[in-house]
């Protein structure tokens, strides 16, 4: 989950250096619990037939379908085994730096903390629920797994280059609201959808957003909304393609092609796309709607 929203400038009291904290397992209170249960029961009963193959098979993999909030140790002991990823605790958001440095090194950070039981339909900070749930399943899948570790790796780089607008886009159409070509159809796999009950409808039923074949420098260039449902989404073919397309390509020479091209406003569609749904904006526009005094 990518907020902009605030982010410390030093690790907070009990933080270490690197911003990781004990999770704390035995401080779960039985309703924190039953918050990830309900959450967790809700989802079960719908992301069978919309999520990814490879989501559903990290799921179990992990045993991340049985109730209760996982312990990070016990989880990172068998993710561990399959593709060399840790789970580790930290208070909340970190900086840019700092998230990269340990996706570069295949720990991804989670936030320790549970929504409260009245913010079950909408958070704006990565809870647990969202990261573990949301990310960790598609961490056992070897194709992702070395994406999510290049991708912390081309984050350092990004950085150096001024160029993070861009490659968090990348994240964000991809691992945080990306949808794939499955065998049997378009299936979801970011986790910003995976682990909400509207959107992962929205996102697959919906015909109010626009559904676009993946194209690196497109999605690069495109804006995006961190407050509602997306009103683009971005369909990859494979988590092959994906790996292949930004593992071999050196993003140096694409920064220099669009940094001086303007951003991609929301929603809009180009000549040059591979248009699945030609979205209506209907939810969007009736949501602006509804705000407008
Ligand atoms: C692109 C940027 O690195 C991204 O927003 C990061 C920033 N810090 C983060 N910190 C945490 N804990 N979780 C996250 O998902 C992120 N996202
Ligand atoms: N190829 C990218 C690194 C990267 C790999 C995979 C995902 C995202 C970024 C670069 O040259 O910076
Ligand atoms: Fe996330």
């Amino acid at each position: 989950m990518i907020q902009e929203t605030h982010v410390l400038d030093r690790p907070p009291e009990g933080a270490a250096a690197d911003w990781t904290i004990p999770q704390n397992w035995d401080g779960y209170t039985q309703e924190d619990h039953g918050v990830w249960d309900t959450l967790l029961e809700r989802q079960m009963k719908l992301l069978p037939g919309r999520a990814a193959q490879a989501y559903m098979n990290g799921l179990e993999a992990l045993r991340l379908s049985e109730r209760g909030i996982p312990n990070f140790e016990e989880l990172s002991e068998r993710l561990m085994k399959l593709t060399g990823w840790q789970v580790v605790a930290v208070p909340g958001l970190v900086p840019d730096d700092v998230f990269f440095e340990h996706m570069a090194n295949r720990r991804f950070v989670a936030g320790n903390f549970i929504r409260r039981p009245d913010q079950l339909d909408y958070i704006q900070e990565p809870d647990v629920f969202h990261d573990v749930f949301g990310h960790v399943p598609m961490l056992a899948d070897p194709r992702f797994a070395d994406y999510l570790e290049a991708y912390g790796r081309g984050g350092l780089r990004a950085l150096d280059l001024g160029m993070l607008k861009q490659l968090g886009r990348l994240y964000w159409y991809t691992v945080e609201f990306g949808l794939v070509r499955d065998e049997e159809g378009l299936r979801i796999y970011g986790s910003g959808i995976v682990s909400s009950s509207a959107e992962s409808r929205f996102a697959l039923e919906s015909d109010s957003p626009n559904r676009i074949g993946f194209d690196l420098r497109r999605v690069m260039r495109t804006e995006y909304r961190i407050d509602d449902f997306q009103q683009n989404y971005f369909v990859i073919d494979s988590f092959d393609d994906l790996l292949r397309q930004t593992t071999e390509t050196d993003f140096a020479p694409l920064y220099d092609s669009i940094r001086e091209l303007p951003d991609i406003p929301i929603a809009a569609i180009l000549e040059k796309d591979e248009v699945i749904t030609h979205g209506t904006q209907e939810y969007a526009r009736s949501k602006a709607e509804g705000e407008a005094v």
